[in-house]
């Protein structure tokens, strides 16, 4: 049975081809970043941000870097909200801080479920990537036109093209951190790039992405004009772990941390490591995050200096909310996050 094809299709296919999928023509990337072009100005201020996290990673700044933001964008309105309050008390703290916002605009699911903003922006399970990327491109700019660099999950392998020229700072998940597909996407990414542990807790994956993506690969993908291309990479040093706990037991106290460095210092790659809050770190309890932090923190202060940053999932209001109508305003829609308050006296704290 061939599937009715909507708009905008692609050429029809041989019928053993089209069984089982349907085809939507998208804008290229070239098309797209020249639709909704970045400036000058803010390309600057880009490569700033990215100088300023490799700075820290690399230990020539000593500040801590944060990545905070709501577990995913369901609400452009929302994020900018969030934003601007954030800006501010990133300035206020930017001696101590360097805070980067999630702007998470695709969430890898365990099985099924929402999968952010880039793929279904009107969230009705039908998709529209075509409006998910003008959308998630708008976003990316209004938000850095407010002076904040950005970070999001890579998920699809193809996102970095449309949006990657707006991101300073990049994870790659618990669940990809193993692919092959995603270690060659980082080694041609220009910005500092984080590999979550696996969602079973382990560190050897992660170490295997880093060193993977230190190299340069040719691989297959699409050039920026829309054609099939080899894509040849040069290699990403600036990449690092991200401890983020795994099938419910957490990794952020003294000896989680102490043994993750020593397997990372075993496999040769940089010691420098990212604590998120979150995730099986705060089994999935988002107020967890403070004392998580806390603690941290303190592990940095009595000398552990592999430890560069932390990850917080936040949003306006505290915790989740089901999908539906009459949403609560600035709540997740995926994973639970602290609200403003919270999270503006925990940096505050720190
Ligand atoms: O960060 C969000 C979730 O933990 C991740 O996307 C998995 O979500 P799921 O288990 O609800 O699918
Ligand atoms: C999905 C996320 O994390 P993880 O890959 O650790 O589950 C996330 O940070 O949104």
């Amino acid at each position: 049975m061939n599937m009715p094809l909507k708009s905008e299709t692609l050429d029809a296919q041989p019928s053993s081809a089209c069984q089982h999928r349907q085809e939507a023509r998208l804008p290229t990337a070239a098309e797209l970043r020249q639709q909704f072009p970045a400036d000058e100005r803010l390309v600057r201020a880009i490569a700033g941000y990215r100088d300023q996290i490799r700075a820290v990673l690399h230990g020539q700044d000593d500040r801590t870097l944060i990545v905070m933001g709501p577990c995913s964008i369901h609400d452009e309105q929302a994020a900018l909200d969030y934003a601007t309050r954030l800006k501010s008390l990133a300035d206020d703290v930017s001696d101590r801080f360097l805070i980067v916002m999630r702007a998470y605009l695709e969430k890898p699911r365990t099985t099924v479920g929402w999968k952010g903003m880039l793929y279904d922006p009107e969230r009705t399970g039908d998709g529209n990537l075509k409006l998910g990327l003008e959308r998630s491109r708008r976003l990316l700019l209004a938000l850095s036109e407010l002076g904040l660099p950005l970070a999001t999950e890579a998920l699809s392998p193809f996102m970095m093209d449309y949006l990657g020229d707006l991101v300073s700072w990049t994870a790659i998940g618990a669940r990809t951190t193993e692919s092959q597909i995603h270690r060659e996407m980082v080694s041609g990414l220009p910005m500092p790039t984080g590999f979550k542990n696996g969602t079973d807790g382990g560190i050897a994956v992660a170490a295997n992405a880093m060193k993977s993506a230190a190299h340069p690969h040719h691989h297959m993908g699409i050039s920026h004009g829309g054609a099939p291309a080899m894509i040849s990479t040069a290699g990403n040093p600036d990449t690092h772990l991200v401890l983020r706990g795994g099938r419910g037991v957490t990794n952020y106290d003294e000896l989680s941390i102490a043994k993750a460095i020593a397997d990372l210092e075993k496999a040769s790659v940089s010691t420098a490591v990212m604590v998120d809050c979150s995730h099986d770190n705060a089994c999935k309890q988002a107020e967890r995050q403070v004392v998580i932090a806390q603690e941290v923190m303190a592990q940095k202060r009595n000398g552990n200096s592999s430890i560069k940053g932390l990850m917080l999932e936040s949003f306006l209001e505290f915790g989740r909310q089901d999908d539906g109508a009459d949403l609560i305003y600035g709540c997740s829609i995926t994973d639970p996050c602290l609200g403003w308050e919270q999270t503006e006296a925990l940096i505050r704290s720190l």
